[in-house]
């Protein structure tokens, strides 16, 4: 009997969008196309407005710059960030799909060791599909993987798992480290694929890289706000961290999955370190403070949605981080501004919620 010569539908084809935050032309997407044409890209122009962005043709796309996040925003543009990538969360928040998969403009296609090129996006939409297993650790890895298993003295009570919220992909070539091991590694490259994918315990933090991330928006969107980076701001490169620790905490309270490892992309291209350095250099003293807030917050069970969750969290950052720097105060207030923006243009009711945080 013919084969089929129709290729299966992709997964989640209708039901995931792809975010990119770009300042240039978007080549780099003519790799990718046999895996994202199917799919719809949400292009977030940072930068000058004016500067046209080339996409590739046969991609369907919408694309915001600098002039439509104020129009659509209105004030509370103000808490969208500027000349960073941190811009690439209001491509989250103008979704209407279930996932999201953002991924930067110098990540490409990578290989596995049989040199395979790695379909990123399916093996994310596989990480996201399965459940996590954060309350316990399986030792044989991702046990829902084909050709794994949960290992003797697993509890059979918790072997259902949670519903995975996040899929933290890694990269090849060039890791992403900080400025500081980038000035003393300037030559390190990653050539090691660890053929594995980890649930994150609860309890764990983890540094979140928005390079090649995925998340189930309806699960944990509104948590994934990349904070105030860039222009203006006395920090950078601190934004998916930012995000990855309120998602980690509002996860773990939630009782939701994070994963981490398969799959890798090609990552092009180091940023330079002395901007870095600049970009972080806050960071890299305030994260001692940060890290420990973190690790001790605490959410009460009247928190049962993220925005709830949230709301609570920019009140403790304001009440514990405010003394450390005067920027958590304004990073309180705009954590609040993102979830009113997030519910305005997605139906929630977080005004009465945000109306106490404020105060
Ligand atoms: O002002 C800007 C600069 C860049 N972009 C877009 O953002 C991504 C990442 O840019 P780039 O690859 O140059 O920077 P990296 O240092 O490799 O980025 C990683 O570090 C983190 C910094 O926050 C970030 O999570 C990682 O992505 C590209 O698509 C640029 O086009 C921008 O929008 N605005
Ligand atoms: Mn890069």
């Amino acid at each position: 009997m013919a084969e089929s010569k129709v290729s299966p539908t992709p997964l989640l084809k209708d039901e995931l969008d792809i975010v990119i935050p770009t300042i240039r032309n978007l080549d780099f997407l003519e790799m990718w196309r046999p895996f994202f044409q199917p799919y719809h890209l949400i292009i977030v122009q940072d930068g000058d407005p004016s500067k046209v962005i080339k996409v590739p043709a046969g991609f369907d796309y919408e694309l915001y710059n600098r002039n439509d996040i104020n129009r659509i925003l209105g004030p509370k543009a103000s808490c969208i960030s500027f000349k960073d990538s941190a811009c690439r969360c209001f491509g989250y928040m103008v979704s209407k799909k279930k996932y999201v998969y953002t991924i930067d403009d110098d990540c490409f296609v990578a290989k596995d060791p049989s040199g395979k090129e790695i379909n990123a996006l399916e093996q994310h939409i596989k990480n996201l599909l399965s459940p996590s297993t954060p309350f316990f650790y399986n030792t044989l890895y991702d046990p829902y993987r084909e050709g794994a298993d949960f290992v003797r003295g697993y509890p059979f009570s918790l072997r259902e798992g949670v519903p995975t919220a996040v899929s933290h992909g890694l990269w090849l070539n060039i890791p992403d480290y900080d400025a500081p091991t980038q000035l003393v590694k300037p030559r390190e490259r990653n050539e090691r694929y660890v053929d594995a994918v980890l649930t994150i315990p609860k309890g764990t933090l983890f540094p979140m890289c928005g390079m090649n991330l995925a998340f189930n928006r309806e699960l944990i969107g509104p948590a994934m706000y990349f904070g105030l980076m860039g222009d203006g701001q006395p920090i950078g490169r601190y934004d998916d961290m930012w995000a990855g620790w309120c998602t980690k905490v509002i996860c773990d309270h939630l009782g939701l999955g994070v994963k981490t490892g398969l799959p890798y992309i090609w990552h092009s291209k180091a940023s330079n370190p002395f901007v870095n350095l600049k970009k972080e250099y806050k960071g890299i003293f305030w994260q001692e403070e940060l890290i420990p807030f973190f690790q001790s917050a605490t959410l009460p069970k009247e928190c049962t949605t993220v925005q709830k969750c949230y709301i609570e969290l920019s009140k403790q950052v304001k009440a514990k981080l405010g003394k450390v720097d005067d920027y958590f105060n304004k990073l309180a207030d705009a954590m609040v501004t993102w979830i009113e923006a997030w519910d305005e243009l997605n139906g929630g009711k977080s005004a009465e919620l945000a109306n106490g945080a404020k105060n």
